[in-house]
């Protein structure tokens, strides 16, 4: 493969294969959903880990997933599931899996051992296609290499942040699954007074602006995967009944580069799929950004803004993206103006 298949991918939606409530919803949301992702990995039980694998055996071959991509997430590479994960879904279902999450991923080995596998097992299964592999940047090992790990494989379709995990190796102090923490801010300065400074604002009250605990993380991020090619997500946002929150998390991620998340419950589906959709007044600038700089060149005014090259460029970002989702999807198209 020379360039890695872009297809709409702003939800993520992870499902539990074992839990047969929620893998009854499946056949349901196929068509829906940008990417469906049976979950192997944390958040099922030990238990019921070959429970998943086989749910999600059942689930590949007896369901139609229309536009929807199927991905999973297979266990991390040091476990003892990993390589039965591989195995029985490749050989099963690997006409029907697009992408396989790996988690903890440290460095360029863990991606050639999986590249490998892959190849092993799709060649002894007939599968015509390359199956895509996505890492999760959850590990400080895995964040000093993210460079290499983008550009390790031609199979290398994208990255995720995987924040609660990332949290832990670093020693972060947080307790959250993704998101921000009230403590990580940055105060105005004190007032001075007569006795000195007024530090604890008792007079003169300080104002704290909550800082971006994953900016550094996520702006790494994106360019490694620019830089490759390849697809840069933002993760989980645990606080499901945060939809405020979640959202402005998503849209910074949006507006950094990233071009979808996961997706936990369905309540964020909705959520994911209007933040990484472009707004259809920014579609609509952008249109005639493009319109006023002709053939592209030098520099116009254009509602007392200058515009250029550059910023012709991002409109094109812009304009691009409306145009691949709005031809699946006849509501965007009309709130773009753009052909479905
Ligand atoms: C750090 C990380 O690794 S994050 C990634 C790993 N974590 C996950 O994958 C978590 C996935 N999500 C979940 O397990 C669940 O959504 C939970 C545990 C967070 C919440 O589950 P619940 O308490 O059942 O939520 P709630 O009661 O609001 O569910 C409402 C309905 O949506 C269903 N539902 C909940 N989550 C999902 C989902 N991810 N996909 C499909 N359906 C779901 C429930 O089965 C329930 O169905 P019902 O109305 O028929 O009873
Ligand atoms: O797997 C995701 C994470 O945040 O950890
Ligand atoms: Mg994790």
């Amino acid at each position: 493969m020379r360039e890695i298949p872009s297809r709409p991918s702003r939800a993520i939606h992870f499902f539990d294969p074992s839990n047969a409530k929620m893998a009854a919803k499946v056949p349901a949301m196929a068509g829906t959903v940008d990417v469906l992702l049976g979950n192997l990995e944390d958040a099922i039980k030990a238990d019921n880990k070959e429970a998943a694998r086989e749910g999600l055996v059942t689930i590949g071959r007896e369901t139609d997933f229309g536009t929807s991509q199927l991905w999973t997430r297979v266990n991390a590479l040091d476990s003892p599931w990993v390589l039965d994960d591989l195995t029985r879904l490749v050989t099963e279902i690997g006409d029907k899996l697009d992408v396989v999450m790996v988690p903890k991923v440290q460095g360029a080995e863990d991606i050639h051992y999986v590249d490998r596998l892959l190849a092993q097992l799709e060649a002894k299964a007939g599968v015509q296609r390359p199956i895509l592999v996505h890492a999760i940047l959850e590990t400080a090992r895995g964040m000093a290499n993210v460079e290499e790990i983008c550009g390790v494989s031609p199979r290398m379709q994208g990255i995720s942040l995987g924040p609660a995990d990332l949290a832990a190796d670093r020693r972060m102090k947080t307790t959250r699954v993704g998101g921000g923490h009230p403590g990580y801010l940055v105060r105005s300065d004190a007032a001075k007074t007569d006795d000195g400074y007024d530090v604890h604002g008792e007079q003169t009250p300080r104002s704290t602006y909550q800082q971006d605990l994953w900016h550094y993380t996520i702006a790494r991020m994106v360019d490694a995967c620019a830089m490759h090619g390849i697809f840069p997500y933002y993760g989980p946002y645990g606080d499901i009944t945060d939809v405020v929150g979640c959202e402005d998390q998503f849209r910074n991620a949006f507006l950094l580069g990233c071009v979808g998340t996961w997706t936990l419950h369905p309540k964020q589906i909705e959520i994911a799929k209007r933040v990484f959709s472009p707004a259809p007044e920014d579609v609509e600038h952008a249109k005639r950004v493009v319109e006023a700089m002709g053939d592209g060149t030098g520099a116009v005014m254009l509602d007392g803004k200058m515009e250029d090259d550059a910023s012709l460029k991002q409109c094109l970002v812009m304009v691009r993206l409306a145009e691949q989702l709005a031809e699946g999807d006849p509501e965007l198209a009309a709130a773009y103006g753009m052909k479905g």
